[in-house]
């Protein structure tokens, strides 16, 4: 239930915050291993108290606790950490919200049964026990994590908020007071924060993000969610199988915009079957009223909502790290400026993750963070990032995947495209997923696209919509990043029959056909 403050401010409960940590699920909770410990490279420098010297400097414990393993056992290194030990993936982001989405996703299947002649039925959920699920999961995960951290001698963590004072000099504010720290090396991977847009009346309402919506005491039994992207259409599709009335609000002309247009254009479509979608339009103001909320919309509507899901994007966190004055800069969009080998403008200083990188997503950060570890080890050998095909997956009803250039971008980009396509309902496990021959709702339907360059063969994009998509767009993503011909991904492999890939054989089928008309 949703209760008002003297000031008009309407409170929803939430369970304590977790501490944080970054899950060893995808990241190892102790770093990243493999290579065998080398001698230090550096001394220390001179200034400052030994004691507050460290070799490295770590700000921020969620992917930036992955870059220290035994390997700087013979260094001196700190790990300096605002909120709880740990970072977003784990504690507010991509596990937690993962963990509610497989819920929601048995839901909707039980909910789908009578469809296909089972007798299932949804009658409704636990909230508190799918909640305290995900909770005690992670929270195990994290105090592990943190145990195991707390072992490694030659690691100070320290808690507190980090801000730069000097080059590779430190304030860290803390419960007891200030204290000065520097480091011959620096790694911010501070990430980054979700955004309120400027709507009058907005903080005053009963608000929540992806930070806190987890930790719902009790299921509102309406919610508006504002925006229409990864965070948005994942917690529309948690929310609303969970029984929410769900209206989703997105200025932009469709759902997860940005992705390729005709897919969103399906995923749109598909969602406003399952809860309210209002595209082209704003919040302008927030009202917080006796048993509700009303938000205002710049059309003259209004939707009587409990709670507000705020879903409209994230700032990276460098703008509290007075970074100018250790000589880093950051770009136009505030995101610190890094170069191919993770190196920030200043001296000595690296950057990982949200903080600085466009393209915010957990997989994008391990694969910076093995960067830096490797470079802060091998300085004379230093490795680059690879961020020419990075893939994506939205975990929503249904899912969405894709790898590369989109159609709409390979033809701004001059290539002659070719697209193959193929329908999860011209398949044999597509048969299985449809009710009947014209279903084509979220458990059956989708689509997958395969772009070629003409001149190449080789593939330069894949998009799915549909059932599995995370999972079916691996191959693809493996063919992009390879380069691998087309033809060669089609015909140079079996393809399980009768298994949902053999959608992705028939997309890759139709290319090669494409290509051949040439
Ligand atoms: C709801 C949600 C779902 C997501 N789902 C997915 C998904 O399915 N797949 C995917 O790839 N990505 C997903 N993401 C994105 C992913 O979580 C992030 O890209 C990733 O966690 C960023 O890692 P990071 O190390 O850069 O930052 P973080 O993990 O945020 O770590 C930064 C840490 O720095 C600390 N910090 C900040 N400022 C200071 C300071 N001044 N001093 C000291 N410490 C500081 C913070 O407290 C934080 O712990 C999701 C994000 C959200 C919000
Ligand atoms: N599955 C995943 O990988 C996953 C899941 C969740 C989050 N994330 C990461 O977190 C980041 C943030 O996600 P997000 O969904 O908050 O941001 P987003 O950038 O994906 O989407 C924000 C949406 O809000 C809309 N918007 C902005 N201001 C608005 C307003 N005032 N009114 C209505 N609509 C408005 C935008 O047009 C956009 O469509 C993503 O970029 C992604 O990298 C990833």
């Amino acid at each position: 239930m949703v209760s008002l403050t003297s000031s008009g401010r309407a409170i929803i409960p939430l369970l304590p915050h977790p501490r944080a940590w970054d899950g060893r699920s995808s990241c190892g909770s102790r770093g990243y291993r493999g290579e065998a410990p080398v001698a230090p490279t550096r001394g220390r420098t001179d200034g400052g108290d030994v004691s507050d010297h460290y070799d490295v400097v770590v700000l921020g414990a969620g992917s930036g606790n992955m870059v220290i393993d035994e390997r700087f056992a013979t260094q001196r290194v700190a790990i300096v950490e605002s909120g709880d030990f740990g970072g977003t993936c784990l504690n507010r982001g991509c596990i937690p919200s993962k963990m509610l989405v497989h819920t929601a996703d048995l839901v909707r299947a039980a909910q789908r049964g009578p469809a296909l002649g089972a007798r299932t039925s949804a009658a409704g959920v636990d909230w508190p026990a799918v909640r305290d699920r995900v909770l005690a999961r992670i929270g195990s995960e994290r105090d592990e994590g943190e145990q195991g951290r707390d072992e490694d001698e030659y690691v100070d963590r320290i808690r507190g908020i980090a801000r730069f004072v000097g080059e590779r000099r430190l304030v860290v504010t803390g419960a007891d007071g200030e204290r000065e720290i520097s480091a011959d090396q620096v790694v911010v991977a501070t990430g980054s924060r979700p955004q309120l847009p400027p709507v009058e009346g907005l903080e005053q309402s009963p608000h929540h993000t992806s930070d806190t919506v987890m930790h719902l005491a009790a299921l509102p039994r309406r919610m508006a969610i504002l925006g229409g992207g990864y965070v948005g259409c994942e917690f529309a599709h948690v929310f609303s199988a969970f029984g929410v009335e769900v209206t989703q609000i997105e200025s932009g002309p469709r759902l997860l915009n940005g992705q390729d247009e005709e897919l969103a254009e399906r995923f749109t479509t598909a969602a406003g079957e399952q809860w309210t979608v209002r595209l082209g339009v704003e919040a302008e103001r927030v009202v917080t009223e006796a048993g509700g909320v009303r938000m205002e919309l710049s059309d003259g509507s209004a939707v009587e909502t409990d709670l507000i899901l705020v879903a409209t994007g994230r700032v990276p966190n460098g703008d509290l790290l007075d970074l100018e004055r250790a000589g880093i800069e950051v770009d136009d969009d505030g995101l610190v400026v890094v170069d191919a080998e993770q190196r920030t403008t200043a001296a000595g200083v690296w950057a990982l993750g949200d903080v600085c990188q466009g393209a915010p997503l957990k997989h994008v950060a391990n694969h910076e963070a093995r960067v830096v570890q490797h470079n802060l080890l091998h300085p004379e050998g230093l490795r680059r990032s690879d961020h020419r095909t990075i893939p994506n997956a939205v975990f929503s009803h249904p899912p969405l995947a894709a790898v590369g250039l989109t159609e709409e971008q390979a033809r701004e980009e001059g290539v002659e495209v070719a697209v193959g396509r193929a329908e999860y309902a011209g398949t044999a496990y597509g048969w299985a997923l449809q009710a009947g021959p014209d279903d084509q709702g979220p458990d059956a339907g989708g689509l997958v696209k395969v772009i070629a360059d003409r001149a190449t063969g080789r593939l330069v994009g894949a998009h799915l919509l549909g059932v599995q998509a995370s999972t079916l767009v691996q191959p693809l993503i493996q063919a992009v990043a390879a380069g691998t011909p087309a033809r060669e991904v089609a015909r140079g492999q079996y393809w399980i029959h009768p298994a949902l890939t053999e959608v992705v054989e028939g997309a890759l089928n139709d290319l090669v056909d494409r290509l051949d008309e040439d």
